[in-house]
């Protein structure tokens, strides 16, 4: 279980405060207006940004301090952060040794990640010679060898076309069930969130609210919400 206990977290003088729980192999969807601090949020939880006051927790472990590195969790950027000197397999071996050099075991779990996103015959690919599509699918490739408990999702999808997008979906909500990991993903569209995720983190007003059922929530949603979708 991911724990926020009441959290206050600052970017400058923007403040936003947390106190909730996620629970282990949830797929969660993390909702908001512009600026409302999605973003902020998830780099919190990644360690990125120090609490200004309270305490997170996985499991009966405190992260509250543990550098970004050291926690058990992985996060995929909104341009996927491909190093484009590097081929997609030495991208993907990254996740496992960041100074790139793999046993065969461990090149052997690179192809496996890369055969498991529908890239087999891509791996001496730059990702100049790959599609968005395709980059997008190296990416995950490379939090898939990470085997961590959280994936943290900031709209990685966003700059591809809705079928691709809804297909790259799919992927991120068939790997997350096979591992059982539990998943935080910001989105704008809220077609994006009753896709794969069954709760729904809405923040509004400085507060990132506890995760609700996300079906009902925009069946029924909340006056902020129905403002939010206009
Ligand atoms: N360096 C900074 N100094 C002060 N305020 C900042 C800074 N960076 C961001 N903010 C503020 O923090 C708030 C949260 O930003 P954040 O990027 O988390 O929002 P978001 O919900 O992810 O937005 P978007 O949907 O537009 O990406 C915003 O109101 C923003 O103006």
């Amino acid at each position: 279980m991911l724990k926020l206990d009441e959290c206050i977290i600052s970017n400058g003088s923007f403040l936003l405060n947390a106190d909730f729980e996620i629970e282990t192999g949830a797929k969660v969807a993390v909702i908001g207006p512009s600026g409302a601090g999605k973003s902020t949020l998830l780099e919190t939880i990644a360690g990125f940004r120090d609490l200004k006051a309270g305490q997170m927790h996985w499991n009966d472990q405190s992260m509250t301090t543990l550098p970004p590195g050291k926690r058990p969790l992985a996060m995929l950027f909104q341009d996927g952060n491909l190093f484009p000197h590097l081929t997609a397999a030495q991208n993907v071996g990254l996740g496992i040794r960041p100074n790139g050099r793999l046993s065969d075991e461990e090149k052997e779990m690179v192809k496996s990640a890369l055969h498991r996103v529908g890239l087999p015959e891509m791996g001496t690919r730059k990702p100049a010679e790959l599609s968005g599509g395709q980059q997008s699918r190296v990416a995950l490739a490379r939090i898939l060898v990470q085997k961590r408990d959280v994936l943290l999702l900031d709209e990685p999808f966003a700059a591809l076309g809705p079928a691709l997008k809804a297909e790259m979906l799919d992927l991120v909500a068939d790997l997350v069930a096979e591992t059982g990991t539990t998943l935080l993903m910001v989105s704008h569209d809220p077609q994006d969130a009753l896709r794969i995720t069954e709760q729904t983190v809405f923040i509004t007003d400085q507060v990132a609210h506890a995760p609700v059922a996300t079906k009902q929530l925009f069946e029924n949603p909340p006056p902020a919400l129905r403002d939010y979708l206009g």
